[in-house]
C-alpha cells in the first residue's frame, strides 16, 4: 500500500471544497488522499470548525500560506493541488473587471510560481458555461468563445496556469463545471440557491427575462465525487485527460427550476419577471454539457435533478 498523497485544497472551506471533503471523508475509495486546506475564510461554508484536518486560515497569496505548505510532511508521493479560489459572479464581472483579472489570473499565477514544485499535480477548477457562447452543446474540445468578462478571465487562467505549472515542473489538468448547486452553498447567490432560500422564507424572487434560459445544473455531491475521483486517479498513476467536465448532461429552464423548488417546498414561490436586457446580452442563453464527456469522471453517478433539489431544500430547511 502506498502512502497517502497530500491533497491541497485552495479555497477548500467554500462550497465546492466542502463537498470534496465530504466525499473523501465518506468513502474508503479516497483513503489514499490526505486533504489539507488553505482558505481566507471569505466564503467559508458553516461548520468548518468541526473539521479536523491541517489548514491555514489566510490568503493563499500570503507568506503564511507558503510557510504552511513548506511545513507539511513530505510523503514522498508529491502533492496534488485543487485550486478552487477566484471570482465567479458573471453579473459582477462587467462592473469590476480588474478585480477579476487580479483574482482569476494575476494572483493564481503568483501562487503557482511560488508554490508548485517538480512532481506536483495541479487541478484548476474552471467553468463550462462561461467559456462558451451558448450556441452549441459544450464538449471537452469546444473552442473558447466567452460572452462575458468572467469567461474571458477563466479562459486566460486555464491557458496561463497550464504553462506556468509546466514551467515549474508540475503537471496540469482542468475540470470545468456547469452550474453547481446543493449542500454547503450558504454563501452562494446563484439562481437555485436564491430561489430555495426565498421559498423557505416566503420571499419573492426576480426572474431575468422570460425565464426560458436553460442551464446544465449539477448537484454539488456529484461535483465533490468527480473532483475527488480525478485526484484519486492522479494519485494512483492512472491516465487522466488534461481537460475534464462535470455537468449533468441535462438542460433545465429557469421556470422549470421554479417548479421543482415549489414541489420540494410544497408551496408556491412568488416571482417577478424583469427585462434585465443588458445582463442577458452578456450571458449564454442555453448551456448543456455533452452527456458522454461528463461521464468520464462521473460514470452513471449523476443525481436526478428533482432528488438534488429536494436535498438542497432539506439542507436549508434543517438550518432554520
Ligand atoms: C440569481 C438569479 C439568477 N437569475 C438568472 C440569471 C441567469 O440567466 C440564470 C442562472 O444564473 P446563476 O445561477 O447566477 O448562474 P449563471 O448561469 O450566471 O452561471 C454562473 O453560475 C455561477 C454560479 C458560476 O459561478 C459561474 O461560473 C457560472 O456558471 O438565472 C435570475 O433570473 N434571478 C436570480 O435571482
Amino acid at each position: 500500500m502506498k502512502n497517502s498523497s497530500t491533497l491541497v485544497l485552495v479555497g477548500g472551506f467554500g462550497f465546492v471544497g466542502r463537498n470534496i471533503l465530504d466525499t473523501i471523508a465518506g468513502s474508503e475509495e479516497f483513503s489514499g488522499l490526505a486533504p489539507v486546506v488553505i482558505d481566507d475564510m471569505s466564503n467559508a461554508a458553516p461548520g468548518h470548525e468541526a473539521l479536523d484536518l491541517p489548514h491555514h486560515k489566510g490568503g493563499y497569496e500570503s507568506r503564511g500560506a507558503l510557510d504552511f505548505l513548506a511545513g507539511l510532511e513530505d510523503t514522498g508521493e508529491g502533492r496534488i493541488f485543487v485550486f478552487l479560489a477566484g471570482e465567479t459572479r458573471v453579473a459582477e464581472s462587467k462592473d469590476r473587471p480588474l478585480d477579476f483579472i487580479e483574482a482569476n489570473i494575476a494572483e493564481p499565477s503568483r501562487f503557482v510560481m511560488e508554490a508548485v514544485q517538480p512532481g506536483d499535480r495541479f487541478i484548476l477548477i474552471s467553468t463550462a458555461g462561461a467559456l462558451f457562447d451558448g450556441s452549441f452543446e459544450v464538449r471537452l474540445d469546444s473552442p473558447y468563445c466567452p460572452k462575458n468578462f468572467y469567461g474571458a478571465t477563466k479562459a486566460a487562467e486555464e491557458m496561463i496556469l497550464q504553462r506556468l505549472v509546466e514551467l515549474r515542473g508540475g503537471s496540469f489538468g482542468v475540470i470545468r463545471m456547469t452550474n453547481v448547486f446543493g449542500r454547503f452553498s450558504d454563501n452562494k447567490k446563484s439562481a437555485i440557491h436564491a430561489f430555495t432560500r426565498a421559498a423557505i422564507e416566503g420571499k419573492s424572487v426576480f426572474v431575468n427575462g422570460d425565464g426560458g434560459q436553460t442551464r446544465d445544473f449539477i448537484y454539488a455531491g456529484d461535483v465533490g465525487y468527480g473532483i475527488a475521483t480525478m485526484a484519486r486517479r492522479l494519485r494512483d498513476g492512472e491516465e487522466v485527460a488534461p481537460v475534464n467536465m462535470l455537468g449533468s448532461g441535462q438542460s433545465t429552464s429557469l421556470m422549470d427550476v421554479i417548479a421543482a423548488v415549489e414541489k420540494a417546498a410544497g408551496k408556491p414561490l412568488a416571482y417577478e419577471k424583469i427585462p434585465a436586457t443588458d445582463l442577458l446580452a452578456t450571458e449564454p442563453r442555453d448551456v448543456i454539457a455533452n452527456g458522454e464527456d461528463v461521464r468520464v469522471l462521473l460514470g452513471d453517478r449523476i443525481t436526478p435533478f428533482d432528488d438534488a433539489i429536494r436535498a438542497t431544500h432539506d439542507y436549508y430547511a434543517s438550518r432554520g
